[in-house]
């Protein structure tokens, strides 16, 4: 979302290598009114990490502009999965689970009662995709958790890994010895809840966005900090490298050097390895070997209401296509970001992720005519879309989520072991390490923060 952060002196340094800060939250705000999102749509109020977010929103002023969701809403109870050439809406509520809902061959209770019996795993980390067949089955981990990977990661449930990528699930079986339990007893770090996040609670919120889209978060995070003539904002001003000096660092930049006491640097690991001193290659060389997958993010615009159903999206398991990632029907937690005064259908169709380079190429030599045609098949064939949309933008967010593989816990405690023991003043936070929801590495960045200040988060 941002970059790097130096600290000397009391001052703060932002540094960006583009013109807009944000990094993949990021909206289209058409002349006629209308909102697109290109980077994520809904951001989940739950938890510590989202009471935490919601309190920063307010702070800077943002609370207005919230446009919730609620667990109400038709968004919230419906999530389709296009499976055999049909759309099916997933199970949710006792109901749900106590009926036999296809494309599943019986009632998912009977997995969740099962699962109370399966004996924890003495392993230190295992697949998502060997994690769920083990504990609820076959049938789920091969449709709704690859779905699930896709729709989160946009990875391959057979490479991730359970114990970064659902930590909650994970840490059920360790600490329960049962997802079910676990997930019922399990508590979370301590945020105390501002006026907002009380209101999240009290509304039952599921999701949020802002009337002039997600961007309009990190803008008004840059106002705040102009303000504040506390912060000195570098935009176009790429870290070329960095160089250790007494005390700190030596931060190389396009538009010139900075000294700095300390960095917490929020940029990709990749980036970030590109930049630091060749005197810790063992450092450069883990930053490097983190994944990355590359999504084409497809937006849409149809006249009139074309869907045949209604709810948050539908996902696409491996097994039906690899390269079709899934849909998200955007007007209808969103009817707000529509062109106003208009009948309109928003849609946004992700391709690529895990499979992108099997099914499209090269990132960079891509034909986006290509990846038009081939949201609108999908449009067509799941959805039933005959008529061609009134507006479209095709974006390839090329490395833009981060892929946690087995073992990939070990490989951030090894960097941050590393860092510790070579003295380094560096935190690494953003989505390569400990999370890739905007509400984590929001939650990482403040953590890093408020362990340099010696305050409490
Ligand atoms: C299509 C898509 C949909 C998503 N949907 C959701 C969702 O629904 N909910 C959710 O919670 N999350 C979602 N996410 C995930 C979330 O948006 C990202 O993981 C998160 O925004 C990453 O933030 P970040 O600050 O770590 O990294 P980034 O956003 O990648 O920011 C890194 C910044 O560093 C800058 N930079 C790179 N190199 C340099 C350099 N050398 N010098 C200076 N600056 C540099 C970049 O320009 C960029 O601005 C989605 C992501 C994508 C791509
Ligand atoms: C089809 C591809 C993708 C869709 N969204 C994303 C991709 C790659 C990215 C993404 N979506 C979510 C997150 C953050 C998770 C969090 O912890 O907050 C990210 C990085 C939210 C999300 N989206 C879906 C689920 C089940 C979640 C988890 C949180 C929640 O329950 O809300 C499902 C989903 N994503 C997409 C679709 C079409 C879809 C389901 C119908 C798009």
């Amino acid at each position: 979302m941002c970059c790097y952060l130096f600290m000397s002196m009391n001052k703060y340094f932002f540094v960006l290598n583009c013109h807009r800060f944000g990094g993949w939250l990021w909206s289209t705000r058409r002349s006629d009114g209308a909102v697109f999102e290109h980077g994520p749509r809904g951001i989940r109020p739950a938890g510590a990490v989202g009471r935490n977010t919601l309190n920063m929103v307010e702070d800077v002023g943002l609370e207005k502009e919230i446009l919730p969701v609620t667990y109400s809403h038709v968004a919230s109870k419906n999530r389709y999965l296009y499976v055999g050439g049909k759309l099916h809406k997933m199970p949710s509520g006792i109901s749900g689970l106590l009926q036999k809902v296809q494309p599943f061959s019986r009632p998912l209770m009977f997995s969740l009662v099962k699962e109370i019996m399966v004996k924890k795993s003495q392993e230190e980390d295992e697949s998502v995709y060997s994690f769920v067949s083990r504990r609820l089955g076959k049938e789920l981990a091969e449709i709704a958790v690859d779905s699930l990977c896709r729709g989160v990661f946009a990875g391959d449930c057979r490479k991730l890994s359970v114990r970064s990528c659902f930590p909650v699930l994970y840490n059920a079986e360790q600490r329960r010895g049962s997802l079910i339990l676990g997930m019922l007893l399990g508590p979370g770090p301590v945020i105390l809840p501002g006026c907002l996040a009380q209101r999240s609670v009290k509304e039952s919120w599921a999701q949020w966005s802002l009337k002039r889209g997600i961007e309009s978060f990190p803008e008004a995070i840059i106002e705040n900090l102009q303000q504040s003539q506390k912060a000195e904002l570098h935009p176009n001003a790429a870290v070329k490298k960095i160089d250790p000096s007494t005390p700190g660092w030596k931060v190389h930049l396009e538009d010139g050097v900075i000294s700095a006491d300390y960095i917490i640097s929020a940029l990709p690991a990749k980036a970030l390895s590109t930049v630091l001193p060749p005197s810790c290659p063992q450092l450069i060389q883990q930053l490097q070997d983190i994944a990355m997958a590359t999504v084409a993010v497809v937006n849409l615009e149809y006249d009139g209401s074309i869907l045949p159903v209604m709810g948050f999206g539908h996902l696409v398991p491996s097994s039906e296509d690899r390269a079709l990632l899934g849909v998200v029907y955007d007007s209808v937690p969103y009817p707000q970001h529509n062109r106003p005064g208009a009948l309109t259908t928003r849609l946004t169709v992700m391709m690529g992720g895990a499979w992108f380079q099997e099914a499209f190429g090269d990132p960079e030599a891509v034909n986006e005519e290509a990846l038009l045609t081939c949201a609108l098949n999908a449009v067509r064939c799941h959805l039933g879309v005959m008529a061609p949309p009134s507006w479209s933008r095709v974006a390839v967010h090329k490395d833009c989520l981060p892929q946690y593989y087995l073992g990939h816990f070990r490989k951030v405690e090894l960097m941050r072991d590393l860092i510790r023991q070579s003295n380094m003043q560096l935190s690494l936070t953003g989505s390569s390490y400990d999370g890739a929801a905007v509400n984590d590495v929001i939650f990482s960045a403040r953590t890093a923060a408020a362990n340099l200040l010696g305050t409490g988060i």
